[in-house]
């Protein structure tokens, strides 16, 4: 990606980022910037070298090549000045094991000087049940919601969350992403790691699309939808069937359900036997696509209808799922 002057005030600023394990680069000449009272989400597939990049900001792993600046400081050598001003949630909750949960938390807030008030957070991230289970005993979900706890309790202006939602149930994610906009309206740089695009979509106020290493496209969701070329209204319908279907034929017969307004369908087979095909989806264009599919006998395993999503773009952009 070329390189762009800095957001005024960007908390987190990374220039032409490398890092390399051995002679192959896992981050890749990556650039990225984040902003107080944003969310930035860091999207890709795994391996793609986001955990990489967010342990280069938070200091973990020194950049091959390239610089990184949180709040204008370097995250290796201004570390100390850095340690009060910056909360980390690492993939793996980088927690003491043998201290009980919420022993844990009260000593990460007493090495603050404005700490939040502890309780209050037992209580809205669902602490409490776990308050006195030893870290080691808690479940992936328990231990990333007592990670974020760590990573917010003492007042952060930037925070790094790797992952944050990995592993937790549906009622503990919607805690964790009502935390986030809290933090934002707060004025929080927030930087974020994920795979799922749903999180993107519900955080992110600017998403960095990163694959082998490097931002292969940056925006609002809005902005990286409107990209991909699809105007609004438009809707994917995906379905498995058998592998190498003639799709040339299928373009036509939804043009021809369309109701003479001219071929509007884009059909793609990004994996054998996974079908994408977007276009103004309505119930005749549906169904003749279902009829077009009986007509060559190709049984459907299974078939979905729904707006684009920045799954969709990331196709677009490398043949490639997410996942
Ligand atoms: N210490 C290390 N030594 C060697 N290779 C490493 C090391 N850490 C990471 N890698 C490799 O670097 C690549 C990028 O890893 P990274 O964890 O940054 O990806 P990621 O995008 O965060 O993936 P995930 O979503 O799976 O967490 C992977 O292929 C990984 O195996």
């Amino acid at each position: 990606m070329p390189s762009s002057p800095a957001l005024p005030g960007a908390a987190v600023v990374v220039r032409g980022l490398v890092k390399r394990y051995g002679d192959r680069a896992v981050v890749d000449g990556l650039s990225l910037e984040a902003a107080p009272g944003q969310v930035t989400a860091v999207l890709g597939p795994n391996g793609a070298g986001k955990t990489t990049t967010i342990e280069c900001c938070e200091g973990l792993r020194a950049p091959d090549e390239g610089t990184v600046h949180v709040l204008g400081l370097d995250p290796r050598t201004d570390a100390a000045a850095l340690r009060p001003r910056v909360g980390v949630m690492l993939q793996d909750g980088g927690l003491p094991t043998g201290v009980r949960a919420v022993e844990m938390l009260r000593h990460v807030a007493a090495m603050y000087a404005r700490p939040r008030d502890v309780a209050e957070l037992v209580e809205r991230l669902g602490l409490a049940s776990f308050a006195r289970t030893t870290v080691r005993r808690l479940s992936g979900g328990q231990r990333q919601r007592l990670a974020l706890a760590a990573a917010v309790v003492g007042r952060p202006e930037v925070v790094f969350l790797d992952e944050p939602s990995a592993g937790m149930d549906p009622q503990s994610r919607l805690a964790v992403w009502e935390l986030v906009h809290e933090l934002r309206a707060d004025g929080v740089a927030i930087v974020l790691t994920t795979h799922l695009m749903d999180e993107a979509e519900q955080l992110a106020d600017v998403v960095h699309v990163v694959d082998h290493g490097s931002v292969i496209a940056s925006g609002t969701v809005p902005d990286l939808l409107a990209s991909s070329g699809t105007p609004d209204g438009e809707t994917s319908v995906r379905f498995e069937a058998p592998a190498g279907l003639p799709l040339d034929g299928l373009s036509s017969a939804l043009g021809a359900a369309g109701a003479g307004t001219g071929p509007r369908w884009t059909v793609a087979e990004p994996r054998p036997g996974s079908y994408v095909v977007t276009g103004p989806a309505d119930p005749a264009a549906v169904a003749a696509l279902t009829a077009w599919l009986a007509d060559r006998d190709a049984l459907v395993s299974s078939l979905t209808v729904g707006r684009r999503t920045l799954e969709d773009v990331f196709l677009d952009l490398t043949g490639r799922h997410l996942r």
